[in-house]
């Protein structure tokens, strides 16, 4: 944690409901806080006091109160998310830029032009426009002095503060820094991207956390291409930055060139960071001279000629990898195995799809936004549990590749494959690397939003990887509604099943109760087939809410529908202490902390700090070490052993495969697709999927 940074138990601070709304105020002082009313209390700083001034001191299971003068403040005082460690930091959409930025999927250009507030060390701000004509030299001018009218002196180092961020680009694909923030939803792609078109208005970065923080800087920075890889680990980002996984070219550099002479850029590091810290504040506290600044540039953006850029006009080829076999596909790519051609290292390549079900976003920006998202995050992150992207690769038809690490398996596979169940210890050894990459990505305010099974990568070092970050999506303070249409059914939350629009990292949370209980059982915990019976089955299991153990559950908009009148909690019996039945056993530890994964009230629900932390994973028998988790066939290779059976019995003249071997029905599913025959040789005619 920096100094000065103040872990705050964020769950609390966020979360909307009709009885509670997160609120700020000003002390006596002028310190702006995150406070929250409810229930007669406000809750400050994990403190609950009462209107009176009483302190009840932190509620049940909270860390204990911090004192004001542990907050870390900047200079409205107003509390700082911790400490973030990042690859570089990801791009921002915004959605009142979508106009300006969008992607022309015709010619994939889009003119816009940036521009930043830049703040002196005498802490005056002042807008800055850049304008970068394609070739041509930097060009910026001073356009006014927002704070105290200070002389702009070039000499000075100086911090950006804030931006917009443009790019442009030719073929192949061209990508903005400032895109939009719709959702893209398994269920209707369609769907979730009109609703959160509808339901993010205005301010997508700017009144976000996430928001104001610069990106033009390293925008315009002549340094913003290594910039950030430089700062590596140590950034705590939450900044949106063009061309983040662009390699900067030569033509780049000299185009920003004349930047640097002007001392467009950050001087150091550490006012880097402040500027960041800055950022924050602003965030939160917007001041009317830099909500003036954004207007006045907005304006300039209109009038001034571009600044093109191609994001992925430098990356590799894909042709520098040898493709391997289809490892699987999900509904936004296909995952093939493939070989470095140069280092020999064998990596998995996902191809996004922009096809299937991406209509609208392909239409509307070019690209497919949540393959972009995921890009982005993917490419910023650097965590054990999370799944590394070394690089993005295109072809020569316009196809983009993600270059990841390779992964032996999936655990939906694996869980399928099995015989037995994990054993108690190696659960808890997958349960720790999932809880640990998911605290990773609720500290840097990200949502994964689709937890599951087939998202976890584990390989024979018995390491498990989080993947598949087309769903997630930042947050921030304060919460801005999302579409509910996130998170595979089996997984999705009660919230978000009753159509919650604001809601937060307890979403992933209930997955993750929802993935320990398939990896006790070797089988779904909720696997409805719609939402109804998706609610319907939760609520046979855990008994239907009631105000009392969910406060303001039966306001949300689909708590009016006819539930199953279940009065108790049943989840014990599924989970027994000791069973000759064969049902999964779970100690009461095991079973406290699945019950608390699994609470209704979001807000009631364990975090993920604190679900590290639970003594289930201190009693006996501890948590298996990684080397000692049991090794499988790695996917592709039971593939060909599942194509070795299918090419024989084509041999030996039998039309069609009559008989699926349920034990790997999953394996079949891949090779039976037609690519995957394709590439084998085979015909997909003399199969049945
Ligand atoms: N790095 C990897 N190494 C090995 N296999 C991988 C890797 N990444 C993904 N896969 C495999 O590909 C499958 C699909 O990948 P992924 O979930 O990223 O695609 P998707 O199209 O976003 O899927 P979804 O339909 O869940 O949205 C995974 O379930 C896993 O089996």
């Amino acid at each position: 944690m920096a100094a000065g940074r103040v872990d705050v138990p964020r769950k609390r601070d966020y979360y909307d409901f009709k009885k509670e709304e997160v609120v700020r105020y000003k002390n006596g002082s002028g310190d702006a806080k995150l406070s929250r009313v409810r229930r007669g209390y406000q809750n400050i700083n994990g403190c609950r006091f009462l209107s009176d001034g009483q302190n009840l001191g932190p509620r049940r299971g909270d860390a204990p109160c911090v004192k004001n003068s542990e907050v870390s403040k900047h200079k409205d005082g107003v509390q700082l998310p911790p400490e973030k460690k990042r690859k570089f930091s990801p791009i921002i959409w915004d959605l009142e830029k979508e106009k300006e930025v969008r992607i022309s999927s015709k010619n994939r250009i889009v003119p816009i032009s940036s521009f930043s507030c830049i703040k002196f060390p005498d802490g005056s701000v002042r807008e800055v426009s850049t304008v970068v004509s394609d070739g041509g030299a930097a060009k910026h001018s001073i356009k006014e002095n927002l704070s105290e009218g200070l002389e702009y002196d070039s000499e000075k180092p100086f911090l950006v503060c804030g931006s917009v961020g443009s790019t442009v680009s030719k073929s192949p694909v061209g990508l903005s820094a400032s895109l939009p923030q719709e959702e893209v939803g398994v269920d209707d792609l369609d769907q979730v991207h009109l609703e959160e078109a509808e339901l993010v208005q205005v301010h997508g970065i700017l009144a976000s956390r996430w928001a104001s923080d610069s990106d033009t800087p390293r925008d315009v920075s002549p340094s913003s291409g290594n910039y950030t890889a430089e700062r590596g680990q140590s950034s705590k980002s939450s900044t949106p930055e063009s061309g983040e996984f662009r390699r900067e070219s030569s033509e780049d550099r000299a185009r920003l060139s004349g930047l640097d002479e002007l001392g467009l850029g950050c001087s150091s590091k550490d006012e880097y960071a402040e500027s960041e810290l800055e950022d924050d504040v602003m965030d939160v506290d917007k001041s009317p001279d830099e909500d003036s600044c954004a207007k006045q540039l907005q304006i300039e953006e209109v009038a001034v000629p571009s600044r093109s850029m191609n994001l992925f006009n430098s990356c590799r080829s894909v042709f520098e990898y040898e493709r391997l076999n289809k490892i699987n596909e999900g509904t936004y790519g296909i995952v093939y195995r493939a070989r470095d051609k140069t280092t020999g290292e064998i990596v998995a390549l996902k191809k996004v799809k922009m096809d299937v079900g991406r209509k609208q976003e392909l239409s509307e920006y070019g690209f497919p936004i949540s393959s972009l998202r995921e890009i982005n995050i993917l490419l910023s992150f650097n965590h054990p549990s999370i799944v590394n992207v070394k690089e993005v690769v295109v072809d020569d038809v316009d196809n983009v590749f993600m270059v990841m690490e390779y992964m032996e398996h999936d655990l939906k596979g694996l869980i399928e494959t099995m015989k037995h169940p994990f054993s108690t210890s190696e659960v808890k050894c997958l349960m720790l690397q999932l809880l640990e990459g998911v605290k990773y990505l609720h500290d840097n305010w990200v949502l994964h939003r689709d937890l599951k099974t087939s998202n976890l990568l584990v390989n024979n070092q018995g390491k498990l990887k989080v993947c598949d970050f087309g769903m997630s999506r930042q947050y921030g303070s304060p919460l801005k509604p999302y579409t509910s249409l996130v998170v595979t059914l089996w997984y999705r939350a009660p919230e978000l099943l009753l159509g919650m629009k604001k809601y937060s990292t307890a979403v992933d949370m209930w997955s993750v109760g929802c993935i320990m209980a398939e990896l006790l059982a070797k089988k779904p915990l909720f696997n409805g087939k719609t939402e109804a019976d998706q609610i319907d089955k939760i609520f046979k299991t855990l008994g239907t809410p009631t105000e009392t153990i969910w406060p303001g559950f039966s306001e949300l908009p689909g708590a009016k529908a006819q539930f199953v009148k279940q009065p108790y909690n049943l989840l014990r019996k599924r989970f027994p202490a000791a069973s000759f039945t064969g049902s999964p056993v779970l100690s009461e530890l095991g079973f406290d902390l699945l019950n608390k994964l699994l609470s209704y009230d979001p807000e009631m629900r364990i975090t993920v700090d604190d679900a590290l932390n639970h003594d289930w994973f201190r009693e006996v028998p501890l948590p298996k070490s990684q080397e000692f988790m049991p090794t499988f066939p790695p996917q592709h290779a039971r593939n060909r052993h599942v194509q070795r059976t299918l090419i024989k019995r084509k041999e030996s003249g039998r039309r069609e495969c009559s008989r699926v071997d349920r034990q790997h029905k999953h394996m079949l599913y891949v090779p039976c697709q037609k690519e995957a025959f394709l590439w084998h040789g085979c015909e997909p005619a003399h199969v049945q999927a």
